[in-house]
């Protein structure tokens, strides 16, 4: 299937060239290719167990692909020398699906643990970096003194993005963040995508289900189905692609749904 769009001439930041990536003789991906552009915010969706997950861990070097090509700001992912898996893990930032916060470490210590790869960072310093962006992603201060299991869901998500920050990168791989919020706390959470987005010129790949966010959000979707990208564009482009699984998703009923009674702040139509 063609892709039918591009937003113009943009600078790529990861560029995926012919992907594979199996699990024993489980195949989940064949030769996908994928794009994502500098300040996009990308929504990456398929079924469940279409590999969306994986992606996210092959693209940031979490899991080493069977073959193809990983390129970020220029440089082969795969095969990156320890000094250049070094500089790209501080260009980019992860948050898992539950936070992944270590449980014995409070907020503050665990936005702390990506600024510990700052030499000559003092523990004074590095403090205050950490309270500023616990308070970046809106959390209250006293947060920061909290452990992960004394907050609710949505903090602990915010307490996860606050440590993907830590270190100031250009993109942000999101594992289903709003996944298991009540609709008001999934919403306050897109909100806070755009305003990130918009406020730091970040890059966002979110790996998503939820339509609502998607119509919030993002201004482009890859699609994942037939073990590829079966498809990228904006969200009006979907409604116009011809595959069953995008016709049920973007044009069921919850996808009405999603489309007619968005959250308020529907991100406006991209190009
Ligand atoms: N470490 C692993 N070992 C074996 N199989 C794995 C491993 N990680 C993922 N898989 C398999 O790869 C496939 C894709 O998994 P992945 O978690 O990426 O799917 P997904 O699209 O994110 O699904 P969901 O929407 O349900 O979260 C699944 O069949 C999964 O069982």
């Amino acid at each position: 299937m063609t892709t039918p769009e591009h937003p113009g001439a943009r600078e790529t930041l990861i560029r995926v060239r012919g992907l594979r990536t199996q699990f024993g003789s489980h195949v989940v991906h064949d030769g996908l290719d994928l794009d994502v552009y500098r300040g996009e915010i990308l929504g990456v969706v398929g079924g469940s167990g279409t590999g969306k997950s994986v992606l996210l861990r092959a693209i940031t070097g979490l899991d080493t692909p069977a073959a193809g090509r990983i390129e970020a700001f220029g440089t082969e992912v795969l095969g990156a020398s320890p000094e250049e898996r070094e500089r790209l893990d501080q260009r980019w930032g992860v948050m898992f699906q539950d936070g992944a916060l270590f449980s014995s470490l409070t907020v503050r210590e665990n936005v702390e643990v990506p600024l510990r790869r700052i030499p000559d960072l003092t523990p004074e310093l590095r403090r205050a970096l950490a309270d500023l962006k616990v308070s970046l992603v809106g959390l209250p201060y006293r947060a920061g003194e909290a452990y992960p299991s004394e907050l609710s869901g949505g903090m602990r998500k915010r307490a996860g993005l606050a440590r993907a920050l830590a270190l100031d990168p250009e993109i942000v791989f999101l594992d289903e963040p709003t996944a298991g919020l009540d609709p008001i706390g999934a919403s306050a959470f897109d909100s806070l995508i755009n305003t990130l987005s918009e406020a730091l010129g970040l890059t966002v790949f979110l790996v998503t289900h939820d339509l609502d966010t998607l119509y919030a959000t993002c201004d482009r979707i890859a699609v994942l189905a037939e073990k590829r990208v079966l498809v990228t564009g904006t969200l009006p482009q979907m409604l116009e692609v011809d595959h069953p699984w995008v016709q049920e998703y973007f044009t069921g009923p919850r996808a009405r749904l999603a489309r007619g009674a968005g959250r308020s702040d529907t991100k406006p139509e991209a190009e």
